[in-house]
């Protein structure tokens, strides 16, 4: 189509908003999906199958609208992953637009990843729509929201949509909107190719098909196209658009939004943000911004019973076909056995990960207490990278370690703002500025360390505001820190998993949170068990956990023997779950018990 009638957009909104629910409806007017196929969606996410859903597997729509004018138009609707670990994802998918459709829960306002995204959307020039959502419910704030959006924009009253996406109501305007506001892309057919990957998944026949916007020069099944960041050359397997369905064409042109079937066999030969052009004639430079994605938090991933390990890898290896910033490596604790280190974007991305291992995978695994990436400056001045506690060489040959700091902007009701501020002075915060964007709203900009973030900094923040506070957080820089290794040794035992590094200020008050844990989670043994804490090489906590005085079968009196079968069957079902450290058996809660500390 000529570029004067295409429109690229997008849709921002703070999780739960109804952004799902506004795309269904615009690809249900446009007769993009017919209303069977919506009506199975809709059984869809009452069945928590919404992964499956036609939004969700598409994440480049292309809908045809006939506007008022009676001129047709190809409207192309890119989704943008919805969370704050995705940040680069979401920065590359808007770089494929020129609109943005900012939608905001009329009985929420505002909140901090519509800031954070909506941030996104202005550097990257697009012409902001915003739409009110949700007017049907009866606590809807219309009025009120208008005027958040107009404070933080500056858009007229006038130009604020009010619609209700699970009812309809003003739908039909937004796409109005979205032909009269959003400008048609720029680009030059006659230019070498230059087309942006902003999103990828993997195929097993076609390959990783790649999701592009082109801003240059055209596509065609039969060109030999080149990824511009590893030289890497291909065929296509096929080009095409998704309709909501792949739905191959013969010309991809500049302004156009589709995909590749590139063939290729992993994600990470053609990541998120590089350019792809053509191997004959290849443009001088790529498009700008390409990186590669780093992560941040580590965790060991450890299957509860051996013989898994194969099948966990397996698993491993599958997630990574769709997700180029999973990285793992073979890891052997001497406490859990084999398993992987695995690195993340963020915590949330580690929750996908786990979940989907247990949910998808119907795998059981151990997880241990999340770690970030720290930096070691030797005595013999080399510097070292560690992502596990327990790999952290002994003090007496450190010179000095450095931690990741973040940037956070804290967002909530006003009314929390004393519980907020001593939450991030708890964890070693160092408060910034605060501004007020909205009415009795202010958003707090503190730098924090990452490892403090990740310790249930998030639920921590939704307790102590009911819910109201929401956060964005982005990477700042290292930072050298007064930190040690906390160990735990059991029955004399040092035991891996269990260290962490902590502020030198904090590991007396955490060794002794941690030893009276752990105390709660081991069970009583034939013996006593001592555990402790050590720090520096100082034990600085200790307690006992004392020995089971009655025998289990004491309970079976005299002689019935399947009973008596039946509960040491029992017995060592139970102990499946359990690791055995020299001769003492840890469950698995214990891994974790890290976690949750800080408050107690
Ligand atoms: N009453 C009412 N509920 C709505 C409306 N739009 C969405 N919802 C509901 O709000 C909830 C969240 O909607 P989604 O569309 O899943 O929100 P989302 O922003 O896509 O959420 P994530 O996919 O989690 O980011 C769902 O239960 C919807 O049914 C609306 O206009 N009115």
């Amino acid at each position: 189509m000529e570029k004067e009638f295409i429109r690229n957009f997008c849709i921002i909104a703070h999780i739960d908003h109804g952004k799902s629910t506004l795309a269904d409806r615009l690809l249900q007017i446009t007769g993009t999906i017919s209303d069977r196929q919506m009506v199975e969606q809709v059984l869809d996410s009452m069945e928590l199958e919404r992964e499956k859903g036609v939004t969700i597997k598409a994440s480049a729509v292309r809908m045809l609208y006939r506007h008022s004018s009676g001129k047709e138009y190809e409207l192309n609707l890119i989704d943008t992953p919805g969370h704050v670990d995705f940040s680069y994802e979401v920065s590359r998918a808007l770089m494929a637009c020129e609109g943005a459709l900012l939608v905001v829960d009329a009985t929420q306002g505002i909140e901090a990843q519509t800031l954070a995204n909506l941030y996104l959307a202005l550097d990257a020039d697009l012409t902001i729509i915003p739409v009110i959502n949700k007017i049907d419910l009866p606590s809807a704030r219309v009025a009120e929201v208008a005027q958040e959006i107009q404070n933080l924009l500056g858009t007229p009253p006038e130009e604020i949509l009010a619609v209700s996406a699970k009812e309809g109501t003003n739908v039909e305007k937004v796409l109005e909107a979205v032909v009269e506001r959003v400008p048609s892309p720029r680009g030059d057919t006659s230019l070498p190719l230059r087309a942006l990957v902003f999103d990828s998944h993997y195929d097993s026949y076609k390959g990783v098909v790649a999701y592009v916007r082109v801003f240059d020069g055209m596509i065609r099944p039969e060109d030999t196209l080149r990824v511009m960041s590893s030289g890497i050359d291909f065929r296509p397997v096929e080009v095409g658009i998704f309709s909501p369905d792949m739905r191959p064409v013969s010309v991809l042109s500049a302004g156009e939004v589709g995909y590749v079937a590139t063939g290729l066999k992993t994600v990470s030969e053609c990541r998120v943000g590089d350019t792809i052009t053509s191997s004959t004639s290849p443009a001088a430079e790529p498009l700008p911004g390409f990186r590669h994605p780093k992560p941040m938090v580590f965790a060991g991933i450890y299957p509860v019973e051996n013989e898994d390990y194969e099948r966990l890898k397996e698993a491993l290896e599958k997630l990574q076909l769709n997700d180029a910033s999973l990285v793992f490596q073979p890891e052997k604790s001497q406490a859990l056995n084999f398993g992987f280190r695995c690195g993340f974007l963020g915590l949330f991305h580690m929750e996908i990960i786990q979940e989907r291992l247990e949910r998808e995978y119907d795998l059981d695994i151990v997880v241990t207490a999340p770690s970030v990436e720290y930096e070691v400056v030797l005595r013999t001045g080399e510097v070292v990278r560690i992502d596990s506690p327990a790999l952290l060489p002994d003090e007496g040959l450190i010179e000095e370690i450095r931690e990741p700091w973040m940037v956070v902007q804290i967002f909530t009701p006003m009314e929390y703002y004393g519980t907020v501020m001593d939450l991030v002075r708890r964890r070693r915060g160092i408060f910034r500025e605060q501004e007020y964007p909205a009415p009795n709203r202010v958003q707090l900009t503190f730098e924090i360390p990452l490892s403090e973030l990740i310790v249930d900094f998030f639920d921590e923040l939704k307790s102590r505001t009911r819910g109201y506070g929401s956060m964005d957080y982005h990477f700042a820089e290292y930072r050298p820190g007064d930190l040690v290794k906390l160990e735990v040794l059991v029955a004399g035992e040092p035991v891996d998993a269990l260290a962490t590094i902590v502020h030198r200020d904090q590991a007396y008050h955490k060794g002794q949170a941690l030893v009276s844990k752990l105390k709660e989670v081991i069970p009583r043994q034939l013996f006593d068990v001592a555990i402790q804490a050590a720090a520096g090489g100082r034990i600085i906590s200790r307690a006992n956990v004392k020995a089971l005085r009655k025998d289990v079968l004491a309970k079976c009196y005299g002689g019935d023997v399947t009973r008596k079968k039946k509960l040491l069957e029992k017995q060592k079902r139970g102990k499946k779950r359990m690791k055995m450290i020299g001769n003492v058996e840890i469950p698995q809660e214990a891994f974790l018990a890290v976690l949750g500390l800080e408050e107690d």
